[in-house]
């Protein structure tokens, strides 16, 4: 399969070498040192068992470069998509499937605003991977733990093009389930990520904190709850049970866990908040499903938008 990675960071970067090593011809979309490094000395992927090396055949800045894939595993963070996607094209032919797996759950609608619709289909990522160097890719997690890769077309029709990836993904290592009802998935991430995220992030605090303290417990249960009466009143069909299994995840998760919002707070890196509590706030809104907690958190972190350590 041919494969390229629309960019090389946490998420593509550990799909590059998956995928990579399991015999796929996959090229990788990077810039600066990263892509630098990638050249001087291949990708390598840092685990709990140890490393893990790539070298693509193609790295490069210029998609161009690469031409028409099977497959583009779309990930950046939510204030690139728009100059990414457009840089994109080159690697777009008829047949080409571009699979985002940002948080929120805008970029479907975002990328086809720009890409043509039938090359786009929607995903929902479940792994902790970071650039710790350039060309290095670091996994947080237990020793063997695999990322998750939720994925589907759009209209969730059978797609033989999203099963081959499906399988790839499968038989190199990680999860890749199947999927039944898309957008039902990425949104149940997004029911309890607007809270992880919201709340480790508006709080400069871990999970530890959050279950220390009643009244954070609370807040992020009310960001839920708003997250899935937004769902809900958008037809998404979520499971009745959706906030009682993610209050379950959060009481025996590592007391450290945070978000990546957190993380991208305390670097000084933009924040992907417009496109998280923000959107849970705007997309209420429009069907008038009241939201002050979300609003409250996508205000406090306003100012940090745009790249401002706090
Ligand atoms: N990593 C994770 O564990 C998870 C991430 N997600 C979500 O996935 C999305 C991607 O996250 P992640 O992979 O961690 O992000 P990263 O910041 O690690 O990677 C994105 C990479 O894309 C590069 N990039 C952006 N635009 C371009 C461009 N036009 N041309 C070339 N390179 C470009 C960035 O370069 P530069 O640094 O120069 O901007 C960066 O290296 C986010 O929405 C995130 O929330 C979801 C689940 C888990
Ligand atoms: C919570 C986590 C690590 C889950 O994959 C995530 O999506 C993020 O922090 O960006």
């Amino acid at each position: 399969m041919r494969i390229a990675t629309m960019a090389t960071g946490g998420i593509g970067g550990y799909l590059a070498v998956k995928l990579g090593l399991a015999g796929h011809d996959v090229a990788c979309v990077a810039r600066g040192a990263h892509l630098q490094a990638i050249r001087a000395a291949g990708l390598r992927l840092d685990t709990a068992r140890g490393p893990e090396m790539f070298t693509p055949a193609i790295a490069t800045d210029a998609p161009g470069d690469i031409g028409p894939v099977d497959v583009v595993i779309f990930g950046v963070k939510g204030n690139g998509l728009e100059t990414a996607a457009a840089a994109c094209r080159p690697l777009i032919g008829p047949d080409t499937v571009v699979v985002p797996f940002l948080n929120g759950v805008e970029a479907a609608d975002r990328l086809q605003a720009i890409l043509p619709a039938q090359n786009v289909a929607n995903g929902v990522a479940y792994v902790f991977t970071t650039i710790t160097a350039p060309g290095v890719i670091g996994q947080t997690g237990k020793p063997g733990m695999q990322g998750r890769f939720v994925f589907g077309e759009r209209d969730n029709a059978p797609s033989p093009r999203l099963a081959a990836l499906r399988e790839a993904i499968r038989l190199a290592g990680p999860e890749a389930p199947d999927v039944t009802d898309i957008d039902a998935d990425v949104w149940t991430k997004f029911v309890l990520f607007s809270a992880m995220s919201g709340v480790t992030a508006g709080a400069r605090c871990r999970i530890g904190d959050i279950r220390a303290h009643p009244e954070l417990m609370a807040l992020f249960e009310n960001v839920m709850r708003e997250t899935e009466a937004v769902a809900r009143a958008r037809n998404v069909v979520l499971s009745p049970e959706v906030v009682d299994k993610h209050l379950a995840f959060i009481a025996t998760a590592p007391a450290d866990a945070r978000a990546s919002t957190s993380v991208d707070l305390e670097k000084g890196a933009p924040l992907e908040t417009p496109w998280l509590n923000g959107a849970v706030a705007r997309l209420g809104a429009e069907v008038g499903v009241p939201t002050p907690a979300n609003a409250a958190i996508s205000a406090l972190l306003a100012p940090y938008v745009a790249g401002r350590a706090g």
